[in-house]
């Protein structure tokens, strides 16, 4: 079911009309809906719960780094959500958006002892512990306050997962997870630590995953594992399979596995694992749940190339130029069945700012609206203001109504960001 429509040939979000919402907003911004938010996390609940009542609900950790807007995670906390964060401004975002800090896991490589003892202070679920180092800081910052956090170890499965190589994360040769071989030793380690207990085993190979068999893959390696580890003494009781599950882009392309074939195979290699499972899922629940509308400012044909110049750029999403990320692009009012080729740029001082290179769309004149689809995940939070752009808006609808859930900064505010030091201020 998809959120966005159009009705009476104008592009909607729900039942709120993308020109009306231009009008009072201005361009560019990012519009989620709240319908397809709540549908996400519907689906990816329904897909990995137990189908047995009585079974244990997993505890599904949404990945705020997807999109960490308060009003996207009140609206998933309000669906029982926990969070995945990696960082003490996540945390205090998950914190502030109503998610209990029983239902917090805190991934990532670099934590630092003060994140450390934010998390501990809160004594959120678990720590998802990616280095024999970090274990070990953990452990002492821990006991110093007299905690005893609980330890997930991330492991390094080493499978392909098949995915861009700058979201690819379960590769050796990546910075993620502790090598799964040394994973024994870094449990018989825990043992001795006073400040930690290590209980599960977390694994998360990359993102936007197209294909279910790495994820196989790197399951099948955790169950092992944890098979290992209880025979070695150690008592098992969780396991966090990450996110990374991936969505659709593009429309006009099959989809990728969905979350039910993803469950079923989930099911399939965990059913004797007797553990509490966590997952992170990020994009799957942001992705297609919101949009970037854009206006174009002019039409200019190059000698072999016509530009559509758009008032967004890739300060506002950076995919495309990043990762050769595909958007589908649309326009909020279509005229008639008309199409162009074009490439679709962005105004900032970079070859790079280029969303769509000779890309066959509707046609879009001066002052069109249009939209880039799949905008809700890794676009809004991965804005900048390079050019001395203002960041993005942002707004949430939820049926007829809606509302600006991060406002456009003045420019008064973007330049007291600065401050000029005082011998600058001082008269010659
Ligand atoms: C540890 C961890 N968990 C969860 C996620 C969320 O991934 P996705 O948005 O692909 O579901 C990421 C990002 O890839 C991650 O690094
Ligand atoms: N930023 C990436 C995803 C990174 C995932 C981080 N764990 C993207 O836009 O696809």
């Amino acid at each position: 079911m998809d959120h966005f429509q159009y009705r009476d040939g104008v592009l909607h979000a729900e039942d709120v009309s993308l020109e009306a919402l231009a009008a009072e907003v201005g361009t560019p911004f990012y519009c989620y809906s709240t319908a397809t938010l709540e549908r996400h996390f519907d689906v990816f609940q329904k897909a990995v719960s137990p189908p047995i009542a009585g079974g244990t609900a997993p505890l599904i950790a949404y990945a705020v780094k997807a999109n960490p807007n308060q009003a996207v995670i009140a609206t998933l906390a309000r669906k029982g959500a926990g969070a995945d964060v990696v960082s003490v401004g996540e945390l205090k975002r998950a914190l502030a958006a109503g998610i209990p800090a029983s239902r917090i896991v805190f991934s990532g490589v670099g934590k630092t002892r003060e994140e450390m003892q934010a998390a501990l202070a809160e004594d959120i679920f678990q720590f998802n512990v990616e280095s024999h180092a970090e274990a070990e800081l953990l452990s002492e910052t821990a006991a110093a306050m007299g905690k005893v956090a609980k330890v997930a170890f991330r492991v390094n499965p080493d499978v392909d997962a098949g995915t861009h190589a700058k979201i690819s994360t379960g590769r050796a040769e990546n910075k993620f997870g502790i090598a799964i071989d040394t994973a024994p030793a870094a449990f018989a380690r825990a043992k001795t630590l006073p400040g930690i207990e290590a209980v599960g085993v977390a694994v998360h190979i990359g993102s936007q995953l197209t294909d279910l068999a790495p994820l196989e893959r790197a399951f099948t390696r955790v169950g092992e594992l944890i098979a290992n580890l209880r025979a070695g003494g150690h008592a098992i009781s969780r396991a966090d399979l990450g996110g990374g599950l991936g969505v659709p882009y593009l429309s006009d392309q099959p989809d990728p596995p969905s979350p039910a074939s993803y469950g079923e195979m989930m099911a399939r290699v965990t059913k004797d694992w007797d553990v509490c499972l966590t997952f992170e899922p990020g994009r799957l629940i942001t992705g297609n749940a919101g949009i970037l509308v854009s206006r174009v400012v002019r039409l200019k044909e190059g000698k072999e190339r016509c530009f559509v110049i758009i008032d967004a750029a890739m300060n506002d999403l950076i995919r495309p130029s990043l990762y050769d990320a595909w958007h589908d692009i649309q326009a909020v009012r279509p005229r008639g069945n008309e199409q162009m080729r074009a490439d679709v740029v962005g105004p900032v001082c970079e070859t790079g700012d280029t969303f769509a290179e000779q890309r066959d769309m509707a046609r879009l004149e001066a002052g069109d609206l249009m939209v880039f689809r799949t905008a809700g995940a890794y676009s809004a939070t991965m804005a900048n203001s390079y050019n001395s752009r203002l960041l993005t808006p942002e707004v949430m609808v939820s049926g007829d109504r809606w509302a600006q859930i991060r406002a456009r900064p003045t420019y008064e505010q973007l330049i007291a960001q600065d401050t000029v030091p005082d011998w600058l201020n001082q008269e010659e």
